[in-house]
């Protein structure tokens, strides 16, 4: 019999399904009580601890999903990302991020040709570039070295990098290599976004890097051209090759823009945008702010869960076990969105890097065969850092609707603090808050507990929380480099996870194409009404009359004169 082509019609699929009943019997807080439960259900690899014990899930769901990944020929599946095979089907592309961050000696097929020389190549480039950068050897068009980087890209070009980089930069040892230096981002085609990036800096001191996996992306090569007139404008058109630099798959694209090829950091089709802060994208703009040693480390972190992801059994593989509680928090419970709440600063752009990396590579509404799936896939990620998120969204994570959280703590905090006369360090603060909500949701209040601490019936209601609500709290021992770079390929692969057993494909992002045509063609109309006075033609009504409204109001600077911002 031929192998059914969704992963529903399956029997663990239904396995699981007539599973739910019996899991939604028992409140989170009597299977809290199972001391074994709880210590089974905890994994954990180098330092990074994971306890999903307040899933609403047991040990026999966990045997069940683990038959649901044998049915979805997970490690299969798993295998052939590693060893290159083109599993990108839509784009027939393979899909290699892992071999970004393999040792030189590895050996990564894609197309027949070793790909791993050629990263290294890359990587040593940068390594170089880097050092001479920093050195102050790389000197402006006036002479001076350059200490400021602007960061150019938008996507994928940008998030991963941002998240990287607000993590390190209060790391100590980051903090320390990076004195003297800003590195700042543009990715918004809001002129804002312009303006806020270059405020306060002296294009004389400034390197931009343009950074793009396709060279054609419309708000970055808007951004681009616009700060190179910045930089042209105040330092001359010669400045253009000792202040711009880039980074991109298209290096045709890049000599066509003007940047010197010999400055231009290459990767490949084989790295998706959202998957590529490990290449060039991320590491070219770290490493001239922190230096390659840094980057480094932050890579080998990533590849050691790497590592870990292909080659340990189901039962102790961390980004597995995630993936597979995700997929039965989605699919069979029915739970649509996940929160992210690092209880760590510095994990503050984690979240916005996770929106994209789930949700373009999760977000399908068929299968890799073209299917059109009878099931949601994909599950909405937000998240804030906590403390900061139990002041904005909480109530109702613990009221409203039923949202896993992912709780990550940091044992070791990059900046300790204590105040003498405290009762506890301000780590220890924030740390009270990280073991406490996920109790809170789990076991909720009743309202018994709140008539014996005699809260009047009229409020019994309010204050009663029903609890039974999942997360999942991960412990880091320490959040440097090596950490960041763990955390990232957990949640990359865990998302990869996800999308092999929904049979998806999680590396093409066809989704994001229709707006951007439907942006041209308005692109096309306000040309032709600011230039020709031509009339608002092939929109709808409500269109039209946004676009009639927009239009009315002339510009406060003609077009036949370059305007920069005023910062
Ligand atoms: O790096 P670029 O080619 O400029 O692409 C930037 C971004 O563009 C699109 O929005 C894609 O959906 C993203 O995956 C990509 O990261």
């Amino acid at each position: 019999m031929a192998s059914p082509a969704l992963i529903s019609d399956t029997d663990q699929w239904k396995a699981l399904q007539a599973h739910v009943g019996a899991i939604h019997k028992t409140h989170l807080r009597d299977l809290m009580a199972d001391a074994d439960r709880c210590k089974a259900m905890t994994a954990e690899f180098e330092g990074v601890f994971l306890d999903y014990s307040r899933q609403q899930a047991t040990t026999e769901t966990v045997d069940k999903l683990f038959k649901l990944a044998e049915a979805a020929k997970l490690k299969e599946k798993i295998g052939k990302m590693f060893s290159g095979e083109k599993i990108n089907t839509t784009e027939n592309r393979s899909v290699l991020h892992v071999a970004l961050r393999a040792p030189r000696d590895a050996v990564i097929n894609s197309d027949g040709v070793n790909v791993v020389p050629e990263v290294w190549a890359v990587k040593d480039k940068i390594k170089q570039f880097s050092e001479t950068f920093r050195s102050g050897s790389w000197v402006g068009a006036t002479g001076k070295p350059l200490t400021n980087v602007v960061s150019v890209g938008i996507g994928g070009s940008f998030l991963g990098p941002l998240f990287v980089h607000t993590a390190l930069q209060t790391d100590p040892e980051a903090v320390a290599s990076a004195k003297g230096r800003q590195l700042r981002f543009l990715a918004n085609v809001d002129p804002v976004d312009v303006a806020r990036s270059i405020k306060d800096l002296d294009p004389a001191t400034t390197l931009v890097v343009v950074v793009s996996k396709t060279f054609t992306t419309a708000e970055t090569m808007l951004n681009a051209r616009t700060i190179k007139e910045w930089i042209v404008s105040a330092l001359g058109p010669q400045a253009v090759s000792k202040h711009m630099i880039a980074v991109s798959t298209n290096l045709k694209l890049v000599k066509e823009f003007g940047i010197d090829p010999n400055n231009a950091f290459a990767f490949w089709d084989w790295v998706g945008g959202r998957y590529s802060v490990c290449s060039a994208v991320g590491v070219l703009p770290l490493s001239l702010q922190y230096g390659f040693p840094i980057v480094q480390k932050f890579l080998e972190g990533a590849l050691s869960i790497d590592n870990h992801f292909r080659t340990s059994s189901f039962e102790k593989n961390i980004p597995v076990l995630l993936g597979l509680l995700s997929v039965w928090n989605v699919s069979f419970l029915g739970y649509p969105a996940r929160a992210i709440l690092p209880y760590s600063q510095a994990l503050e752009k984690l979240a916005p890097h996770i929106q994209q990396l789930s949700m373009e590579s999760n977000g399908k509404g068929v299968s890799i065969d073209g299917v059109r799936l009878p099931f949601e896939a994909g599950e909405i990620d937000f998240g804030e850092p906590g403390t900061n998120g139990q002041h904005s969204f909480y109530q109702l994570i613990h009221q409203g609707r039923v949202i896993p959280c992912d709780f990550i703590g940091v044992i070791k905090s990059q900046q300790p603090v204590y105040l003498k006369g405290e009762t506890v360090s301000n780590h220890d603060e924030l740390m009270s808050n990280f073991f406490a909500q996920p109790d809170a949701l789990a076991y909720g209040k009743t309202p018994e507990q709140l008539r014996s601490e005699n809260v009047s019936e009229n409020l019994i209601p309010h204050k009663t929380f029903q609890g039974n609500r999942p997360s999942l709290s991960f412990l880091l021992s320490s959040l440097s480099a090596y950490e960041v770079g763990q955390l990232l390929s957990i949640y990359e692969h865990r998302i990869a996870v996800q999308g092999f057993i929904w049979g998806i494909n999680s590396f093409d992002q066809w989704g994001v194409e229709l707006g951007k045509s439907l942006a041209s063609q308005v692109r096309k109309q306000l040309n032709a009404s600011r230039m020709e006075r031509k009339p608002i033609e092939g929109f709808n009504p409500s269109s039209a009359s946004l676009l009639a409204r927009y239009l009315a109001v002339e510009p406060s600077t003609p077009y036949d004169t370059t305007v920069l911002p005023k910062v």
